[in-house]
């Protein structure tokens, strides 16, 4: 059986105080979660704090993005290989305030992708539509555009590595959720295209939801058939919503 994977996304918050309170209060609980596979992605500065924190547990780390170069003249950038080195196991590409406030085009996030996978590690593919491409009935030609220019850059084979996780931009941060409904009716739609393409990845990848996601609205989210696990941010930061979240029956 597929695990559940449960990705807190920290985004720039945090404080080397506040992460020990945070991290302490997991360690509390880490060992109750056979059932889930548990990702912490902080600002890099504190990867070598959580990395020491996690020795011993059963929470993995992964970072919240990566360059698409190897090296060189890149200031203030950070390496797939650097990521590795520090214990990251997943990183997150193309989240949306990436997209949108860094500029980045799905040929930097397929190259992205080529780099963490080259070094080893697990890239979370982040895609999503605005609500104006929602209300525009444009939701499911993004999506796919966003999936189908990697998958072709990557091709199929490597693509069975990624994670997908699916993130409604008008749902990130605001406290407006998809509904179960129409979060498992994109999630179908994804898993669909991936069938089409190849049965059998269809089954094994995982496909994550990701906006606004707390301990309330979580238990529905995650009955719905195609939804896997969630990615997160501001409930993360919360170790009694994160802990919740994280002991649901699935
Ligand atoms: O962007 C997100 C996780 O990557 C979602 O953020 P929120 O859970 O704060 O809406």
């Amino acid at each position: 059986m597929k695990q559940t994977l449960i990705i807190a996304n920290w985004k720039m918050n945090g404080s080397i105080l506040a992460n020990s309170k945070l991290l302490i209060a997991m360690l509390k609980f880490h060992n109750k979660l056979q059932h889930v596979e548990l990702v912490i992605c902080p600002p890099f500065p504190y990867l070598h704090q959580v990395k020491e924190y996690m020795v011993g547990s059963n929470i993995k780390l992964g970072a919240q993005n990566v360059n698409e170069n190897n090296s060189g003249a890149f200031t203030g950038e950070v390496s797939a290989d650097m990521l590795k080195e520090f214990s990251c196991r997943y990183v997150l590409i193309g989240h949306s305030e990436r997209r949108a406030l860094f500029q980045e085009s799905n040929d930097i996030i397929a190259k992205k992708i080529t780099q963490a996978m080259d070094a080893g590690l697990t890239p979370v593919l982040c895609i999503g539509e605005s609500l104006e491409q929602r209300e525009k009935g444009d939701a499911q030609a993004v999506i796919l555009e966003q999936l189908s220019c990697v998958i072709n850059d990557i091709g199929l084979k490597k693509f069975k590595s990624v994670v997908i996780a699916y993130e409604p931009i008008w749902a990130i941060g605001t406290g407006q959720t998809a509904s179960p409904e129409q979060a498992q009716k994109v999630h179908r739609m994804i898993r669909q295209y991936i069938y089409g393409l190849d049965p059998i990845l269809s089954k094994s990848i995982s496909i994550l939801y990701g906006g606004s996601v707390n301990e309330i609205n979580a238990a529905e989210l995650i009955k719905q058939k195609d939804i896997d696990g969630f990615l997160f941010g501001g409930a993360s930061l919360k170790s009694d919503s994160l802990e919740t979240i994280c002991k649901l029956k699935i």
